[in-house]
């Protein structure tokens, strides 16, 4: 039987990971797993348990007590802490400005390290991962490594978009900026590019695009290794 596939999918804010990620999956028939999530996952929970999230110790200290359980349907991808569905919850504001300083921890990136490599373990056919260092990380022998970048400027037109221009272009630009800034210049496995990962520049390109390039990309790996 042939070796389940793994794809890491990297990159920085709002290039179009989860998006790509999950229609990925979805082609190939292979699991999903949004790693950025988890981390979100554990801040909503360090947020909700009165942990000051700019206290790197006690974000140390409280690490392991949050069970974070994630679903790897790339249709219906879920979340939960403790048993509670924080699927939507950890798309808030407030959780996406304190989870730079969270996963910058070590204690709290050792813990999702070992959830992200369980999931890709126990997945049959193969799974697509998405996150900031799966391909130089979590997972080094990935079959095939993705790096998605779009400019600044149109991931946050993109986003603002999202989210029906409630949130000006600048506004959301300044903020994916800052969050980048923080997410490369941590010490503990920061955001970047694996030695033998393949850019994706999706800033021209549409969605159907990036994920026609994307499997592309897969099945030559896989063209090569099988
Ligand atoms: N190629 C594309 N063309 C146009 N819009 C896109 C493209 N790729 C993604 N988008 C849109 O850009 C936004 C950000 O995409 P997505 O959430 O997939 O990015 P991400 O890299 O996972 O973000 P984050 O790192 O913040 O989780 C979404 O609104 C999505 O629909
Ligand atoms: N492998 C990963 C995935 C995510 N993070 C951190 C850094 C991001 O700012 C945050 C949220 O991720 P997103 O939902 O925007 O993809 O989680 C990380 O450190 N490592």
């Amino acid at each position: 039987m042939d070796n389940p596939v793994i794809v890491a999918i990297d990159g920085p804010s709002g290039t179009g990971k989860s998006s790509t990620s999950k229609a990925v999956a979805a082609k190939l028939g292979l699991s999903y797993l949004d790693t950025g999530a988890q981390y979100r996952a554990i801040t909503w929970w360090m947020l909700n348990n009165g942990i000051d999230v700019n206290d790197p110790a006690a974000v140390a200290d409280t690490a392991g007590k949050a069970v974070v359980v994630s679903g790897t349907d790339p249709l219906d991808p879920q979340i939960s802490v403790d048993g509670v569905d924080v699927t939507m919850p950890i798309r808030s504001q407030e959780v996406t400005a304190a989870v730079s300083a969270v996963s910058a921890v070590p204690e709290v990136r050792s813990r999702m390290v070992e959830y992200q490599r369980a999931a890709a373990a126990s997945a049959a056919a193969g799974i697509v991962v998405e996150g900031r260092d799966i391909g130089t990380t979590v997972l080094p022998d990935a079959t095939a490594k993705i790096f998605l970048t779009a400019s600044a400027a149109v991931r946050a037109a993109r986003r603002s978009t999202e989210l029906n221009g409630t949130v000006s272009v600048a506004a959301t630009q300044e903020a994916l900026t800052r969050r980048d800034a923080a997410d490369s210049g941590r010490k503990t496995s920061p955001l970047a590019m694996a030695a033998d990962a393949v850019e994706v520049d999706t800033s021209e390109l549409t969605l159907d695009q990036v994920v026609d390039r994307v499997v592309a990309l897969v099945e030559q790996k896989l063209a090569t290794v099988r």
